[in-house]
């Protein structure tokens, strides 16, 4: 059996399995040109061992489609040498992750730029919180960088949430794992887990707004949140997340109030008095970054012609029609 699709390039490896730069083998027929057929990101794992991907999915599907989130166009099973394998066909981010856009930076963004990139982000949360998920794991290596689609502007990128491996429903009992090295019961990674998340395994919507402040405040100045405690185990730094006061949040001068005052909002110490995704989107700080922009950047997107969108499918079996992807 010929395979489904022709991997260009490894990407990378995640817990479940590895991600590949691929194109359809079907639209390589039927173009006979490589540069005519489009890339996508191939997240591949035995299907034997597919859990995992397959909850992914199965998020992708309920949360259907939004600017602020990577795009997902379906899933299916291929077979390579004999073995089986699941797939999940995703928009490729030419861009990498928010994590390596970071390091590439190497230091604080500013602020007007920080303010629209966060925007993004609150919208694919604010949509993801809408549906009744949480995401549970947010960070920079779960943020796509994409080109942005109106090109030549003030900032060249769009950010998109990803890797929804570990969302669970809000409300749902948490089923965290008990981490071996801080022995709490634990999801998503330390570094960017609210208090309330490490104290009591309470996993809910405002655990995404948390992370989200930290990954501002990375954006804002130039450095992870606990970065100064690094060398400390995890057993420690838990222990440091868990019993984490407000009052301890402290600034450098040069950040202006608007900025402080939104990580205030996103990292408060009470889950209950922590701003929601939709609130933070009426926040100064996003509003005032935003009406710098031209209205292309804005969030307001144009319709652009000529664009076809490729539905959703459970599986990729390619029709007749080369440019979709259908049941
Ligand atoms: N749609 C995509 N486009 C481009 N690169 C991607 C895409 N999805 C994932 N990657 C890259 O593939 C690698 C693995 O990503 P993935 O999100 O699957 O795992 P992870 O978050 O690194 O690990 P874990 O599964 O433990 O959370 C990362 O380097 C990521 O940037």
């Amino acid at each position: 059996m010929a395979s489904l699709w022709v991997k260009r390039k490894f990407l990378g490896n995640g817990s479940y399995g590895k991600v590949f730069l691929a194109q359809s083998t079907a639209l390589l027929a039927y173009y006979k040109s490589p540069a005519l057929v489009p890339f996508v990101a191939l997240k591949s794992c035995l299907a034997s061992r597919s859990s995992s991907l397959r909850l992914e999915r199965d998020v992708f599907r309920e949360l259907g489609g939004c600017d602020g989130i990577v795009k997902c166009f379906g899933s299916g099973v291929s077979v390579e040498n004999g073995v089986e394998y699941f797939d999940l066909v995703l928009e490729y981010a030419p861009g990498g992750s928010l994590e390596q856009l970071l390091r590439f930076r190497g230091g604080r963004m500013p602020e007007l730029e920080v303010g629209c990139y966060t925007r993004m982000l609150l919208k694919g949360l604010s949509h993801v919180h809408g549906k009744g998920w949480v995401h549970c794991d947010l960070k920079p290596a779960n943020i796509l960088v994409f080109p942005s689609k109106h090109g030549g502007g003030v900032f060249k990128c769009s950010l998109k949430l990803a890797d929804f491996g570990s969302a669970k429903r809000g409300g749902e009992i948490s089923c965290g794992f008990v981490d071996p090295c801080s022995g709490r019961k634990n999801r998503g990674t330390l570094l960017y887990s609210s208090p309330e998340s490490v104290a009591f395994g309470e996993h809910e919507a405002p655990m995404d707004v948390w992370a989200l402040g930290c990954i501002v405040f990375e954006m804002l100045i130039g450095k992870g949140m606990w970065s100064n405690y690094r060398r400390f185990s995890a057993r420690v730094l838990g222990d440091l997340i868990a019993g984490y006061q407000d009052s301890g949040l402290i600034f450098c001068d040069d950040l202006s109030a608007n900025a402080e005052d939104f990580l205030r909002k996103c990292l408060t110490r009470s889950a209950e008095e922590r701003w929601t995704a939709d609130q933070l989107l009426e926040h100064p700080f996003i509003t005032e970054s935003c009406k710098m922009l031209p209205l292309s950047q804005s969030g307001q997107t144009p319709k652009i012609m000529g664009y076809r969108r490729i539905p959703f499918s459970s599986s990729f079996v390619v029709s007749n029609n080369p440019s979709v992807f259908v049941n």
